[in-house]
């Protein structure tokens, strides 16, 4: 079997978008005078979808949302002509390629990132040729279902995200991840507002559910360092990205300082990134995104790092290319879910352009053992809602 085409579109949504609130998410811009609502730079309103056809008409799907215009451009100008031709079942060949053709200037980024969609698909072609689902090709079954946390609790006002966390605690839901608005910027009256959210969040799901705290980058460390005894009373399961992604030696700090969990990943890229991370003990959690660090080929080898380190693996995002790596490893014990919703930051956008994403359950996720590759096809329900660029 060889590889025949590779083709990159980039799904731009034209559709409704919520608006962005005001300190809806700490994020990294925050820190900087940014009169603009800062979560703009974090907007995900656009996503690129690959599709690999091999000369015996096998089309394998994948997906990356970062940077997509560029995303397309590396693929379509480097990526693909170092995979076409090729045997995908050389997949680790294929990966080293494109890795170390791009090296000089695409380790870490937008170009693992379109590694990772190019990879994707890949293993979906891989999947769909023996008629197997991706996770049986990695190590099968370990759950019989993918326990999951519902995420999103975007901080808004009090009743509101009250109202929310109930409606998903009646869905079923043990664990929930939530959004700090406020950071350094805002002072000390920002601190008791983040305090008075996670209480209020807590006073709705109790303690016998997990709580995720969710700081998108917009803290700091000396922050961070004042933050965490306060939040000990709460029970947080982690704390996630206080820090920028580039401040292991602050992971690493606050790792040692406090009691509670501190995760990260989702903006660290490759097999070497993450030894880094735990090399440092900066995280006890490790969130990668199967479509940024570098697909299937580098996750799966992530997975069995954190494994010798005892650092479990709860992916960024709940997406299909995710959930394949979950079910196939014991090192990953749940997935994070992003419900169906309107497109607000673009984590949703992934229900507009994919079929075959399974809904959560009672906080569960299942895989079917009778669906090949990665289980997704092409929705066409809101395509008239998308500007595609070929
Ligand atoms: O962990 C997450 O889900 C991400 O950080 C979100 O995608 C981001 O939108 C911030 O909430
Ligand atoms: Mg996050």
């Amino acid at each position: 079997m060889k590889i025949k085409s590779v083709r990159a579109r980039v799904y731009e949504w034209q559709g409704k978008t919520v608006p962005p609130q005001g300190n809806f998410c700490s994020n990294a811009m925050d820190l900087l005078y940014a009169p603009q609502e800062t979560m703009s730079t974090f907007r995900f309103h656009s996503w690129t979808v690959v599709e690999i056809e091999t000369d015996d008409g096998i089309v394998g799907l994948g997906n990356v949302a970062l940077a997509p215009r560029i995303a397309k451009a590396i693929i379509d100008e480097y990526l693909a002509p170092l995979v076409i031709g090729h045997d995908p079942w050389d997949y680790e060949y294929l990966w080293q390629r494109m890795y170390r053709a791009t090296h000089a200037w695409g380790r870490k980024g937008v170009t693992m990132a379109a590694i990772s969609a190019v990879d994707l698909a890949i293993w979906d072609i891989l999947g769909k040729s023996v008629n197997k689902p991706v996770f049986k090709l990695l190590g099968g079954r370990t759950k019989e279902r993918i326990p999951c946390y519902y995420s999103k609790l975007y901080r808004t006002d009090l009743k509101a995200m009250q109202q929310e966390a109930q409606k998903f605690l009646d869905q079923g839901f043990k664990a929930f991840k939530m959004r700090f608005g406020y950071g350094p910027a805002h002072l000390q009256e920002g601190v008791r507002e983040n305090l008075r959210s996670v209480e209020a969040v807590r006073e709705v799901i109790g303690y016998d559910c997990d709580l995720m705290l969710e700081c998108y980058m917009g803290w700091n460390l000396e922050y961070a360092r004042r933050m965490l005894p306060k939040l000990e009373k709460f029970e947080p399961r982690w704390l996630e990205e206080p820090v920028i992604a580039d401040d292991i030696d602050g992971y690493a700090e606050l790792s040692r300082l406090s009691s509670i969990p501190i995760s990260g990943g989702e903006h660290e890229f490759s097999l070497y990134g993450f030894k880094q991370l735990l090399d440092k003990k900066a995280v006890s959690v490790v969130q990668y995104d199967t479509n940024r660090v570098g697909g299937i080929t580098a996750a799966h080898k992530i997975n069995a790092l954190c494994e010798a380190f005892s650092v479990p693996v709860i992916p960024h995002a709940g997406q299909m290319h995710n959930y394949h790596l979950t079910m196939s490893t014991l090192a990953s014990p749940m997935a994070e879910y992003f419900p169906i919703f309107d497109v607000e930051v673009g984590n949703e956008l992934f229900w507009y352009i994919f079929d075959g994403e399974p809904v959560a359950e009672n906080g569960f996720l299942q895989l079917r053992d009778d669906v090949p590759g990665l289980g997704l096809t092409l929705k066409t329900e809101y395509l008239d809602q998308f500007r595609i660029v070929e």
